[in-house]
């Protein structure tokens, strides 16, 4: 598929060309690219919030054309749940509850069973109960965040759509946050898609990567795929996660590493065969 912005006027500039891949049910894919490369026009294909301006979308057995009708998406953004960058911003109600119950009533659910499911959607994201009565924004900035994310999470999405979503968040508030995805993808078996420029993140976490530039998608395919050659990472203004570097940094003082290990249990065992077993012993 391709998307132009303002197709047909003269202010019409690319977005997407010739993108063509798959995000499979139940995978975890990281979205990643230099500023303006078209990760979050990729994102709002995802539910249809953008419709190609020419190919399809399929999107489970529904397929979008720039000629769908708006009114057949409504099932797409249920099932599809997104989780725009500072989230937080869409906050709007008099208290945490009825923010989160906003949506399912939107869809028709009745209104004691959805304050009921804000409250589990409360635990869900690792909010203390007592939130539910206060105001969104009487909460700290992480916090709002988290409500935010339960108010998505509400829908009962199938897929999580996550937009930098861990952007402006201390060093433990990022960590808690990937945690959190992390157990909605393992326990829940909720298929990720999530744009970010950490790479340790990617390493951490993903198990499918795809790379933007300049509207294009150049590579797909497993972290280790990915990271294994750094040149061609800094040509297209990408990085190695630091764990990579570090291991990379350390092959000057005579260390080999094969292949480059991405996560620091990866580097750990490496460090530890070469260094007579260390704390493995
Ligand atoms: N609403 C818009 N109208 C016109 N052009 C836009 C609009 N939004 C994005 N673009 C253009 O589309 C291209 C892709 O932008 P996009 O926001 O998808 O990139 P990105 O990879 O998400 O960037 P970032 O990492 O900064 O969020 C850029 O050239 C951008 O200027």
């Amino acid at each position: 598929m391709s998307f132009t912005y303002q197709a047909g006027t003269p202010f019409a500039g690319d977005g997407l060309k010739d993108v063509t891949t798959t995000i499979k049910d139940g995978s975890y894919t990281a979205i990643i690219g230099h500023t303006g490369s078209g990760k979050s026009t990729l994102l709002q294909h995802l539910n249809a919030l953008l419709k190609p301006t020419t190919g399809t979308v399929t999107i489970g057995d529904r397929v979008i054309t720039n000629e769908t009708n708006n009114k057949n998406l409504k099932p797409i953004r249920q099932q599809v749940g997104m989780v725009f960058q500072f989230a937080e911003n869409q906050l709007f109600e008099q208290t945490v509850a009825k923010d989160i119950a906003f949506g399912p009533e939107n869809f028709g659910m009745a209104s004691a069973e959805a304050e009921k499911q804000a409250a589990a959607m409360v635990d869900l994201v690792g909010l203390p109960q007592d939130v539910l009565e206060k105001s969104p924004f009487d909460l700290s900035g992480g916090q709002m965040r988290r409500v935010a994310i339960a108010g998505v999470l509400a829908m009962k999405p199938t897929v999580l759509v996550l937009d930098e979503p861990t952007a402006g968040l201390d060093p433990a508030g990022r960590n808690d946050m990937m945690k959190m995805f992390q157990r909605l993808h393992e326990k829940q078996g909720m298929t990720i898609v999530l744009v970010t420029h950490q790479m340790d993140d990617v390493a951490d976490y993903a198990d499918h990567v795809l790379v933007m530039d300049e509207g294009h998608l150049i590579k797909e395919g497993t972290p280790r795929e990915i990271f294994q050659n750094e040149q061609w990472l800094e040509n297209h203004q990408l990085g190695l996660p630091k764990t990579a570097a570090m291991a990379r940094d350390l092959t000057k003082q005579g260390f080999r590493f094969d292949p480059l290990p991405l996560t620091t249990d990866e580097l750990a065992d490496q460090l530890a065969k070469q260094i007579g077993g260390g704390a493995h012993d």
